[in-house]
């Protein structure tokens, strides 16, 4: 489960922003320019807009930050804009209005070699279809962006190799696209990405063409890459289950419109309307909800000080384990103290999905809990 990435992050430190998006707007048709500025024309639904001018508008006033060894998964039905918004932000599409900048630099204002610069070193983009150039071997495809870089036949061949063997195709360095299966076409494409070792990857449904089992594996490998290196990923899919897998965040799309933005516990714990909560109905609420949620204070010393721990991070179908075990309900230890207490009633209420969140703030904002101040040696 992604919370799993959300805890462990590698490499650089979580938090501050690679991008910022500000006010996104991306309107296709006649005179597109118009709509964002005009009060009247963009609070029109997508048909009545249509109707009324001609345009689409495939990204409508969004507003985010992409944080730094973060995935950021862009989620949403086919058209709601994920592709549009995304290819934004290196301007493989260009916005129509609002600001995005990379580690602070306007991406608006680059020049074509700023953006070149920008697509081949810093935000590296992997595509559904690879675009792997068939008659090179897999070592040279994964050496192309490095060629494009000027970097010397011997260095990029040296570093294509190491990168090769990252994703798992050690031997296969002479194969050619066509005598590899589509899952290791896919790995390829990655590891072309990689090898020009940028600051974020931008993935666009890379893996939906990919059969099941192959996609799972395809995922796993992502986590992986992204437990070991810490790097930025933002990834496009319209499957709830990758995005909730992966996501250390997620924001999900409706017609152009960012609805929710949150952790893929705050969106299926929370969802913020209708729509989302129709989205996450089939979610096993149990393998995404952390025992934050339904934590109480401990109601007594005694209770505080006994009883299997769990952190606070756990799931609750993990919590379930620990206090089926057992027989009595966890405590929830953070850092060694005790802020909180599951029982089985709670536990099972998420199952059921009648629970209450905890505290006076949403789910997945942890409350301090009776006893949370107290060292666990002195509760
Ligand atoms: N070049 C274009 N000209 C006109 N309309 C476009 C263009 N590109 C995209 N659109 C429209 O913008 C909207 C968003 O498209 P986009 O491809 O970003 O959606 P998506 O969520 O990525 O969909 P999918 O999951 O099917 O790829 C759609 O209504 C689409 O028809």
């Amino acid at each position: 489960m992604s919370t799993a990435t959300a805890t462990a992050p590698a490499g650089p430190v979580a938090g501050s922003p690679v991008f910022s998006v500000d006010g996104l707007w991306k309107v296709f048709g006649p005179k597109a320019s118009r709509v964002p500025g005009d009060p009247e024309l963009s609070a029109l639904d997508p048909a009545a807009l249509r109707a009324r001018t001609g345009c689409t508008a495939a990204v409508r006033d969004v507003s985010f930050d992409v944080r730094k060894g973060e995935v950021f998964v862009v989620m949403g039905l086919s058209g709601s804009g994920k592709s549009t918004l995304v290819r934004c932000l290196t301007r493989l599409i260009e916005p129509t209005a609002g600001a995005i900048a990379i580690d602070g630099e306007d991406v608006r204002a680059m020049d074509g070699a700023r953006l070149r610069a920008l697509r081949r070193h810093r935000a590296a983009m992997v595509f559904q279809h690879f675009g792997l150039l068939p008659h090179r071997t897999v070592l040279d495809n994964v050496a192309y962006g490095l060629e494009i870089q000027g970097m010397g036949r011997a260095r990029r061949r040296a570093r294509a190799a190491e990168v090769v063997a990252k994703v798992g195709l050690e031997g296969m360095e002479q194969r050619r696209p066509a005598q590899l299966s589509g899952g290791q076409r896919q790995r390829v494409g990655l590891a072309r990405a990689l090898a020009v070792d940028p600051e974020v990857l931008l993935f666009d449904e890379p893996f939906s063409a990919l059969d099941p089992l192959i996609r799972r594996d395809m995922q796993q490998e992502v986590i992986r890459l992204h437990r070991e290196e810490g790097r930025t990923m933002v990834f496009i899919t319209h499957d709830l289950g990758e995005a909730l897998r992966l996501g250390d965040r997620i924001a999900l799309m409706r017609d152009g419109r960012l609805v929710q933005l949150g952790t893929p516990e705050e969106i299926v714990g929370s969802p913020a309307d209708d729509y989302v909560r129709d989205f996450v109905r089939d979610v096993p609420r149990e393998q995404v909800l952390t025992v934050r949620t339904v934590m109480r204070p401990a109601s007594s010393v005694d209770e505080a000080g006994s009883g299997p721990a769990v952190r606070p991070d756990a799931t609750v179908s993990e919590a379930i384990e620990a206090v089926a075990r057992a027989g009595v309900p966890a405590r929830v230890l953070d850092r060694g103290r005790c802020v909180g207490i599951v029982d089985s009633a709670a536990l099972l209420s998420v199952v059921a999905g009648t629970e209450t969140p905890a505290g006076p703030e949403r789910p997945g904002v942890p409350e301090p809990a009776a006893g949370a101040e107290r060292p666990e040696g002195v509760l």
